[in-house]
């Protein structure tokens, strides 16, 4: 052990008086000669490619990380990082820095190296692959064996339900991301079948639908806007849904959203196959209105604006990835902008709302395995949709006992106080009312209706907002006038 440490030390004695003593200019010549003369070829796959996300780097993580490297991989130690999240079934593994990995493919050896540069001023760690291999296949390579990465990292994704959730930290999706274990599918989510149906269908049909965004000449993506009031299940579906189609979750808070330019690199960084969710898109008060904007105001370029997100959604930007779903949730329809809800930004409105019997009976089924005496039945039938309760209530509820019977008793004395405005949510605001249509109703008449009336309300809100934001900029340039004016006296 001894010696081995010694010669360690020597050959890192050596390397730094060689690197000392040998001029650069002549290190780098003997290099290049290295490169010439060396019957191999090196690939670098970096993190990020291009201005945007590296997809193979991204594969060759999971690729390298998955069980069929182990079987194939035969020359050499390898360290391997090796790990195991809380609630995941399987351990994760990762080359180690700067150990490598031989893999045999169609008989030519493949050799892996993972490497790190740790960045001290941003306090980020730059991550590559080295992938070399002999220069007589390098067309094998190009042609085959980047392609095969790419499909098994896809298998490996999808076997292992390998369900990605990310966050933005300092304008960055965090590079340290968890894995989603949601337990909610299509099948423990109460919802009207018919739209549940249609929701399967339309996710399949988007999800093997590459030729034919293609041949349509339109990017692929496709835009669901869930709104209704809290507790009826619009998260869950969002959780249902990734698990459907295996995709990752990218969750986006706008208001951590500083400007467009920083949008702009979150999309640019999102992988395909995901899920972008943008949560309570109502509550943004910070997006700028695009008819408020002074185009000649230079602050207006550091902001998010509608314009900047519009663009995200379905402008250029919005073709720089394909297979991506674009979420937005909002409690209040009627507070978003006209512009972001059209077809081509989202394709589909899902209204969900209170709980109808259709709803209960399914979480009857869900929650206590169909048990539900037709006396208790017939009470609940009557009260059920008076009530106005949202899933997430009947659900607390069904769950306050092991005892069937004591909890639906709890549910029929919970909706007697709700129906008769005694509940929490008794005297629900105006707003919430309009959520009152049947849970499911994908593009119902009275939907229209409302969105008739709603048009004539947003006409005159966006008026007194452009009047509102002028206003403040005419207060702002008046006020800097003023404390340039003021005099020296006044400014202590
Ligand atoms: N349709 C549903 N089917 C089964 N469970 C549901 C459903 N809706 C709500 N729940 C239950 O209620 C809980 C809260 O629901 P969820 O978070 O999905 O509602 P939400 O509409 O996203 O609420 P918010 O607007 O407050 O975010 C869920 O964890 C789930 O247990």
């Amino acid at each position: 052990m001894g010696s081995v440490l010694s010669i360690a030390a020597t050959v890192t004695i050596l390397r730094s008086t060689i690197n000392q003593l040998i001029p650069k200019e002549l290190q780098d010549y003997t290099t290049s000669l290295i490169r010439r003369y060396s019957t191999e070829h090196t690939l670098v796959i970096k993190e990020s490619h291009g201005g945007s996300n590296n997809q193979l780097f991204e594969a060759a993580m999971v690729y390298l990380g998955g069980d069929p490297l182990f079987s194939a991989a035969s020359v050499g130690p390898q360290r391997f990082e090796v790990g195991k999240r809380e609630n995941s079934k399987n351990f994760t593994y990762c080359l180690d820095r700067d150990s490598e990995v031989v893999e045999e493919f169609k008989g030519v050896p493949m050799k892996w190296k993972f490497r790190m540069n740790s960045k001290q001023e941003s306090k980020t760690d730059e991550c590559w692959y080295e992938l070399r291999f002999h220069k007589k296949d390098l067309k094998m390579v190009s042609g085959h064996y980047l392609a095969h990465i790419l499909e098994m990292a896809k298998i490996i994704k999808d076997q292992n339900h390998l369900i990605k959730f990310h966050t933005v930290r300092y304008d960055r999706w965090a590079t340290s991301t968890s894995t989603l274990i949601h337990p909610m599918t299509f099948d423990t989510l109460a919802l009207d079948e018919e739209l549940k149906k249609s929701l399967i269908e339309d996710l399949t049909a988007f999800s093997n639908g590459k030729d034919y965004y293609q041949k349509i000449g339109k990017a692929w993506k496709r835009g669901y806007l869930l709104y209704g009031p809290p507790g009826t299940g619009k998260s869950s579906l969002i959780a249902a849904m990734s698990n459907f189609l295996n995709y990752s979750i990218y969750n986006l808070n706008l208001s951590n959203v500083e400007s467009d330019s920083v949008l702009e690199y979150l999309l640019l960084h999102m992988s395909n196959r995901s899920i972008l969710v943008v949560e309570d898109i109502d509550c943004s008060a910070k997006i700028q209105n695009r008819r408020s904007g002074d185009k000649t105001d230079s602050s207006a370029k550091q902001k998010l604006t509608l314009s900047g997100l519009l663009n995200a959604i379905d402008g250029l930007l919005s073709c720089c990835g394909e297979e991506r779903i674009i979420i937005f949730t909002t409690n209040y329809k009627d507070r978003i902008d006209p512009a972001l809800l059209r077809p081509g930004r989202m394709d589909v409105h899902v209204s969900l709302s209170y709980c109808t019997f259709q709803t209960f009976n399914k979480l009857c089924q869900i929650y206590l395995g169909d048990y539900c005496p037709e006396t208790l039945l017939c009470q609940i039938k009557e009260l059920i949709e008076p009530a106005k309760a949202t899933p997430a209530e009947v659900a607390g509820e069904l769950m306050k006992s092991r005892d069937p019977t004591a909890s639906l008793k709890g549910l029929i004395e919970f909706l007697t106080k709700k129906g008769s405005g005694g509940g929490s949510n008794g005297n629900a605001p105006k707003e919430e009312e309009e959520f009152a249509v049947n849970n499911g109703n994908l593009n119902g008449a009275t939907e229209n209706a409302r969105m008739a009336m709603e048009s004539s309300y947003k006409a005159e809100i966006l008026e007194l907002q452009t009047k509102l934001v002028a206003t403040e900029n005419k207060l702002s340039d008046l006020v800097a006038a003023w404390e340039k004016l003021r005099p020296a006296s006044t400014m202590r």
